[in-house]
């Protein structure tokens, strides 16, 4: 479990998360949402400590995080980080190179899946095949968690489709991940739990099934509810 308690962290004066908990269970798709600027890629950055954080804790399986955690974590930004002139081939060797637990069988059947030619540079790639290669990049890596910033932005609804597809895939069997987003349409039935963030500060999260059952809503009726009161 990834958990979070009362993280505060600020960009100079500027309070950007302000006391953040709440927990990421392993097997799990947790989601936080909220609308740009709310403070979500600062989340996972501190997760994965790419930025400090002033206040608080993260603990991962009940340890306070720490340097050989991220062995076990992977971040896949919202923006490819390979360099353009780089080929997938190339981008998969860089990984195998650097990460121990790169899983190159598994590259190749999400090569298949995504239908990537190895031979592509990245520069020349569409977004919505930018977007596939950094998800590739980043479920290769044999990690317990898996920490997504929004992977679904901005790329044609085939493209959505396909990668919602790996949510339910063995691909993620097993892992814990956790997806930022500001809009769920189309993700809503993969996700296990919902975080809604406001201005750095966590407004409410939920199980998404017991939601349902218990009270009737959808993640969108409590999206609702909470954003426009
Ligand atoms: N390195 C930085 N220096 C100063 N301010 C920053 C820095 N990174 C982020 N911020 C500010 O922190 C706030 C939260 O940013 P963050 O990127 O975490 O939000 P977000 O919810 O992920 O938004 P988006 O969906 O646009 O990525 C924003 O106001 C942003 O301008």
């Amino acid at each position: 479990m990834i958990e979070l308690q009362n993280v505060t962290k600020k960009y100079g004066r500027k309070k950007v998360l302000n006391g953040v908990s709440f927990t990421a269970e392993k097997n799990e798709i947790t989601c936080l949402i909220g609308i740009n600027g709310v403070g979500k890629s600062t989340v996972l950055k501190a997760i994965m400590g790419l930025t400090p954080i002033d206040k608080g804790h993260i603990h991962i399986d009940e340890q306070p995080v720490h340097y050989w955690h991220y062995e076990r974590i992977t971040f896949v930004p919202d923006t490819i980080t390979m360099p353009g002139s780089m080929t997938i081939k190339a981008c998969m060797r860089f990984m195998a190179d650097f990460y121990n637990n790169w899983n190159q069988s598994r590259a190749n059947e999400l090569l298949i899946f995504f239908k990537l030619k190895v031979e592509d540079k990245v520069a020349e790639l569409s977004k919505g095949n930018a977007a596939k290669l950094n998800l590739l990049l980043g479920l290769a890596v044999d990690s317990d968690y898996i920490l997504m910033d929004e992977p679904f932005s901005g790329i044609d609804v085939f493209s959505r489709e396909q990668i919602a597809s790996v949510f339910t895939s063995q691909l993620i069997e097993d892992r814990g991940v956790i997806i930022t987003t500001h809009e769920i349409n189309d993700i809503e039935h993969l996700l296990d739990k919902v975080v809604l963030l406001d201005q750095g500060a966590v407004l409410t999260s939920f199980n998404c099934e017991e939601m349902r059952q218990e009270q009737g809503k959808s993640v969108m009726d409590v999206m609702r509810e909470v954003y426009q009161t």
